[in-house]
């Protein structure tokens, strides 16, 4: 069974490697979708959705939301931004019994990357 929670957050950033618009500095309202795996628990749940929240409000929101996204991540593209999330969320979600499945990153509404932990990147 797979659960999924989405969040949003607001930051700025410039591609480092990018020749174009983007190399400039400017924003997005991110959103974020954290899906984990899981076996129903004895109240029939995967994991609490508001445990859920409150891993991700602490490990992700609370450091990236209103922060310039450069000084924490390198060369912040949606792709690194997903594989950062991923090994931050990792070990926590774990700690749950649950797994972590797959994490998106959109940075407008038809532009996002996905992340599922390949070794290959
Ligand atoms: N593979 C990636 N390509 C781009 C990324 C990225 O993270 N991964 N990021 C950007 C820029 O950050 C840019 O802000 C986003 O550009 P874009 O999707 O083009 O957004 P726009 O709203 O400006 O363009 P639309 O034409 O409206 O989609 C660039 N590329
Ligand atoms: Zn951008």
């Amino acid at each position: 069974m797979l659960l999924k929670k989405i969040f949003k957050f607001d930051a700025a950033h410039n591609l480092t490697k990018y020749h174009g618009k983007c190399e400039k500095l400017h924003g997005h309202t991110y959103r974020l979708a954290v899906t984990v795996k899981g076996k129903l628990d004895d109240q029939d749940m995967v994991m609490d959705f508001a445990l859920l929240k409150d891993i991700v409000q602490k490990e992700i929101i609370a450091i990236l939301d209103h922060a310039y996204l450069n000084d924490i991540i390198e060369n912040p593209t949606a792709e690194n931004i997903a594989k950062w999330i991923w090994q931050r969320l990792y070990d926590k979600i774990k700690a749950q019994n649950c797994a972590l499945y797959e994490i998106e990153v959109w940075e407008t509404e038809d532009s996002g990357a996905i992340y599922r932990g390949e070794d290959d990147d």
